[in-house]
């Protein structure tokens, strides 16, 4: 039995006692608000929300942002020709057909409306002159039709050729995206976000976008080249245009939307936070467990209501639709004028000018209207968003083109003059590290400095967050120091290729990973050059301590535990009940095998045996692999790590060092990123200093027999 010591019990009286005078410090929604917005960004509450919005130009003519970003737009030309290069080498004639097929769209509005414009003139020159050119309807009507067939034909082709584009420019992005990814290291990582942000569907997105403005520039063109040769036949041309534009441009400067808005939206209300914390914690499983066992329930119902009543009327409506309410119809109003000025002056045109004026043109000019209408906000909108598409195609082809920051050696390892048989010979020379983005204010190593001689067996032992871990991510190159040299066989560990350092160590942390492939592939992984021989996939598994449990699994050392999910079904499905055969069938599909913590740790193990079997390791660097396994199978883990020690440098970290210091050449006592000791066991429980100390905690907690009751605390109890 454990005893408290006094000072230990007036330590938790005095916390506790300032644990209740201390006031709760509290983050309401109300202190983020209360902080100065930069003038670029203007603020307003809608609802139980509260909208962040980029300041913008009250007006833009269209076209006008792309002008004002020329600079920009020039820039990414390069780029631009880039990707065009990339996208014509996917399939010329593919990509060439895909293009005419959308420079047809932008053209067909134009046609139809050319088409039946003249099949209506020549029937009202028939119904009104009583002289119908029946030769020239037929002729018409006919092309009417001819243009019919290839407008569907063209349809379908768009059909065919869209998605075969599509797949090829997918995979050929995801594929370069892939290359990019898996060069990375993990400085580089951290400190990039373009690589998150572009994907292949992104990619895709701006290429249609693209191919979308240029679809809207043809049909424009076209259109307004239909509408002139119109009205130059009757009368105001120019002004019909005109009216035209008024609803685009309306709709444009005057119906303020969120669309296309660069705007950040959050809940500042704490009553609606609150009652969506309570619903979701309601509704979800997660806590079901504590709400039971806690009788919670009513508490949470009551609070509920409370949080309900406290909201009142304040609107939780999406925020977008509630910026566009306005506080009077006048708006709405002027939407629906504009929408009609095009007819209106027509009506008035022809109580002037009831000659000139034909009913058909009257019609078709009315039909183009709102054509044109459509086409000149589509515009707007893509103008608006094609600086957007060449800002994704820089951060595209960012992300492809991303170089390491970890500079690469261009020593080999195996070119070493003298080869170290007896294992890998390391030394950190006044070695200080911070994590790249570290937000801490001390460095994770500080000045450490040892030297580790071939084929030692090291033990870095040291509380959590003593820069144990960090010390082998330095020695893997997954990280450069800040300051200070490791030495590799007595060259600076930056001098060598990394793959060829990576190929002579082999690493098991407490971080490795699964990955969703089948077991022999993920013990297999440890040297991919052996993926196909299956008895030493095997031996791995034994050495690991998998074997037995894989074996047990259905499709054994095939099954894939993590297998892509891709099944879905229709709505009915989830609600089905359990027992209804397609829920049935459907929860079957793709199913996870579930392992224990310790059964994962047996597989990550089992691909470092794997890798060790291989041959050629000079270094073996074991981070924590083992805290999920049971004490006999962390035990034999270690053993069998130890029983390939020949040839090989190995370097332990471990919290539970009992059995393996005694076998240790050196010790590395770490604390707060400062070596603090360093030497055999027996030095160092001689200088009864930290590892003493570390070592006495461990070796206490099996030994202590005392059965001093634990004395009745002194700190009173506090009723809350
Ligand atoms: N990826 C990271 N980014 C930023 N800081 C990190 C990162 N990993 C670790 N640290 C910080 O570096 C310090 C040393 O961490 P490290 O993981 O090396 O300690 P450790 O001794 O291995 O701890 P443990 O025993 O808990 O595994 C800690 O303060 C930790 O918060």
């Amino acid at each position: 039995m454990t005893t408290i010591a006094p000072e230990t019990l007036q330590e938790m009286k005095e916390s506790k006692i300032e644990a209740t005078e201390k006031k709760p410090e509290t983050l309401t929604p109300a202190d983020s608000d209360s902080e100065e917005l930069p003038s670029t960004i203007e603020s307003m509450q809608l609802g139980v929300w509260r909208l962040l919005l980029l300041r913008e130009p009250s007006f833009v003519f269209p076209g006008a942002s792309a002008l004002s970003r020329w600079k920009e737009i020039y820039a990414a030309l390069p780029l631009l020709r880039r990707f065009c290069k990339d996208v014509s080498n996917l399939g010329p004639t593919l990509v060439l057909v895909f293009l005419a097929t959308q420079v047809w769209s932008g053209l067909e509005y134009a046609i139809t409306l050319a088409l039946s414009e003249r099949i209506l003139q020549l029937i009202e020159a028939g119904v009104t002159e009583k002289n119908l050119d029946s030769e020239a309807l037929l002729l018409a009507v006919c092309y009417q039709i001819f243009f019919s067939v290839v407008a569907a034909t063209m349809h379908w082709f768009t059909q065919i050729i869209q998605p075969k584009l599509k797949t090829r420019f997918v995979y050929y992005y995801e594929k370069e995206l892939m290359r990019a990814r898996l060069r990375l290291d993990l400085t580089t990582l951290q400190e990039n976000t373009s690589q998150s942000r572009a994907t292949p569907e992104g990619a895709w997105t701006t290429f249609t976008g693209l191919i979308e403005f240029g679809e809207t520039i043809t049909s424009l063109v076209s259109q307004l080249g239909f509408v002139m040769q119109l009205s130059r036949a009757n009368s105001g041309g120019p002004i019909f245009i005109l009216l035209c534009l008024a609803k685009p441009f309306f709709l444009t400067f005057l119906w303020k939307s969120l669309w296309g808005k660069t705007y950040v939206v959050y809940a500042n209300n704490a009553a609606y936070c609150r009652k969506r914390a309570l619903k979701d914690l309601a509704m979800s499983d997660e806590y079901r467990g504590e709400i039971i066992t806690g009788n919670a329930g009513d508490y949470f119902l009551k609070e509920y209501e409370k949080a309900t009543n406290q909201l009142g009327d304040i609107s939780d409506e999406y925020p977008e639709s509630q910026y566009e309410i306005k506080p009077t119809p006048l708006r709405n109003i002027g939407y629906y004028l504009t929408g009609i000025l095009p007819m209106m002056y027509y009506a008035v045109n022809s109580i002037w000018n009831v000659s000139t004026m034909s009913v058909t043109s009257i019609a078709i000019l009315q039909q183009t209207s709102q054509i044109l209408r459509y086409t000149l906000s589509r515009l707007v909108d893509t103008d608006n968003s094609l600086y957007r598409q060449l800002n994704s195609i820089k951060t595209l082809y960012d992300a492809i083109d991303i170089e390491n920051k970890t500079e690469d050696g261009s020593l080999s390892y195996f070119d070493l003059e003298k080869v170290n048989y007896k294992g890998m010979k390391v030394e950190f020379r006044d070695v200080t590290f911070t994590y790249p983005n570290s937000k801490a204010t001390a460095p994770a190593l500080s000045n450490v400095s040892f030297t580790i001689n071939s084929g030692d067996l090291v033990v870095v032992v040291g509380s959590n967050g003593s820069g144990k871990s960090s010390m082998v991510k330095l020695l893997t190159r997954l990280y450069d120091v800040s300051s200070g040299d490791i030495l590799v066989d007595g060259r600076n560990i930056k001098e060598y290729r990394m793959a060829t350092l990576r190929e002579v160590t082999a690493i098991l942390t407490q971080d490795h990973h699964l990955f969703p492939l089948s077991v022999s592939e993920n013990i297999g992984l440890g040297d991919p050059a052996c993926m196909g021989d299956n008895e030493k996939i095997l031996e791995a598994a034994k050495l690991g301590g998998a074997y037995d449990f894989v074996q047990k699994f259905k499709l054994g050392f095939h099954t894939n535990m993590h297998p892509v999910k891709t099944a879905y079904g229709s709505s009915t499905v989830y609600e089905a009940d359990k027992e209804d055969p397609m829920k049935v069938e459907f929860e079957k599909l793709e199913k996870w095998t579930e392992l224990s913590g310790g059964q994962y740790q047996r597989l990550v193990a089992a691909r470092t045996f794997m890798r060790l079997n291989g041959g050629g390791i000079k270094l073996v660097a074991v981070d924590e692999p083992s805290s999920a396994l049971d004490p006999e199978g962390e035990f034999e883990l270690f053993q069998r790590l130890r029983a390939a020690r020949i040839g090989k440098t190995m370097i332990f970290v471990t919290h539970r060092f009992g059995h393996l210091t005694k076998h240790a050449d050196l010790i590395l006592c770490m604390k707060d990123g400062v070596l603090a000791e360093a030497g055999t066991h027996d030095e160092l429980i001689n200088k009864e200093g930290e590892y003493h100390k570390l070592y006495n905690v461990q070796a206490n907690a099996f030994t202590t027999t005392t059965t001093t009751p634990i004395p009745t605390p002194e700190v009173p109890l506090i009723n809350l």
